[in-house]
């Protein structure tokens, strides 16, 4: 385990980002330049107010620095880590590679990818063949209920480890993990794992994100009311699990038999946890539906699974995501016809 002092880029000031800074700054082993958008003035000006059960009530929080755009690095300096926090959204622009890549110095900043989905780290890899990837998949339960407040009602339990770079030796990449797991649980509060499996913990987490944050962000129901309504967990839910453990099965990943019961009772019910994707939809927000949905359909596929559920659940994020495409002008729609006789 390294003492060295690293400097941390944190990208993407939302729910999980913030916690992710505090938790690395409260190693104090490094200080950390957080990146946020639309909450940069309230961030910059006033810190964050939080809410957190690992954390308890902190007002006026902020790390080391707050920026409103990804710091191009010059004259020798580099990141030693650029953690990137934002919303995976692979069909809208821009990449997360365009977005760190000025923050990353080629053989040197390992990068660290906390976001939910499958196969995130192709693109990356590929843009940056000289750097380490990481893997960080989060167990936390966490909402930005208005600019700078961020409520954590479920802990923040994080499995890190390497994506595989065929130009990297794997101990170097071990390393790099372990250093991270080391940095981010120095603070006490939080559980943080060296995770050797990657692949094994992205398609466990699937079972949760492809099926009930697609199903709660087309209903608007939380997962407290999604099991209280008729029909919705054995209609619904289960079936598509039974379709993401098949599509797992046939990539070579064996899930426990208890899998779908044990994701749909991960959150108490009473904590009514609304899941990323229904936040992103009430907030008027994209949805990662590509990578959390549309990964796995497309694996699963290849290997022959039939997916029909997921499909269908794919197809209904496809035409959210235009709806809201169309609200912000990224589509152009025809004027409407004359059709009066
Ligand atoms: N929330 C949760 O409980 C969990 C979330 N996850 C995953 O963690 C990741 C982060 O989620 P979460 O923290 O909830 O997301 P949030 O929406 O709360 O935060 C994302 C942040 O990234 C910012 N951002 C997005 N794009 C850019 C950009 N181009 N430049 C600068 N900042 C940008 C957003 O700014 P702006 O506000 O301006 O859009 C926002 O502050 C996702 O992949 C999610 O699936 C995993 C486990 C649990
Ligand atoms: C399931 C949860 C809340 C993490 O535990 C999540 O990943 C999400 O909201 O997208």
């Amino acid at each position: 385990m390294s003492e060295h002092k690293a400097s941390v880029l944190v990208v993407g000031g939302g729910s999980v980002g913030a916690i992710a800074a505090l938790n690395i700054e409260s190693s104090g082993r490094t200080a950390v330049t957080i990146v946020c958008r639309s909450n940069f003035q309230i961030v910059r000006d006033g810190g964050y107010s939080i809410e957190s059960c690992d954390h308890g009530s902190l007002r006026g929080w902020r790390p080391s620095d707050v920026v409103n755009k990804v710091p191009r690095v010059v004259d020798g300096a580099h990141f030693d880590f650029v953690i990137c926090v934002t919303k995976n959204v692979a069909d809208v622009p821009p990449s997360v590679s365009d977005l760190i890549g000025p923050a990353v110095t080629p053989g040197k900043t390992t990068i660290v990818l906390i976001q939910n989905g499958l196969n995130i780290e192709k693109p990356l890899l590929a843009a940056f063949p000289q750097n380490i990837v990481l893997s960080g998949v989060s167990l936390i339960g966490a909402n930005e209920a208005e600019p700078g407040f961020i409520q954590q009602d479920f802990p923040d339990t994080l499995y890190v480890g390497p994506f595989r770079n065929a130009n990297l030796a794997p101990a170097d990449e071990k390393l790099a993990a372990e250093d991270f797991v080391s940095m981010y649980s120095a603070g006490g509060k939080t559980q943080c794992s060296y995770n050797a499996d990657v692949g094994w913990t992205r398609w466990r987490k699937l079972v949760y994100n492809a099926c009930l944050n697609p199903v709660c962000a087309i209903t608007g129901l939380d997962t407290g009311r999604l099991r209280l309504a008729d029909g919705a967990i054995e209609g619904l839910v289960r079936p598509a699990m039974a379709e993401i453990i098949a599509a797992a099965k046939a990539s070579g990943y064996e899930l426990p038999e208890t899998i779908a019961t044990d994701m749909i009772e991960m959150d108490p019910l009473t904590m009514y946890l609304p899941p990323s994707m229904l936040s992103d939809v009430r907030k008027g927000n994209f949805i990662e539906y590509e990578n959390i949905l549309g990964e796995p359909l497309r694996e699963g596929e290849k290997l022959g699974v039939p997916m029909p559920t997921l499909s269908v659940l794919y197809h209904l994020c496809q035409a959210i995501q235009w709806k809201n495409k169309e609200l912000k002008g990224l589509v152009n729609v025809p004027p409407k016809g004359t059709f009066v006789a």
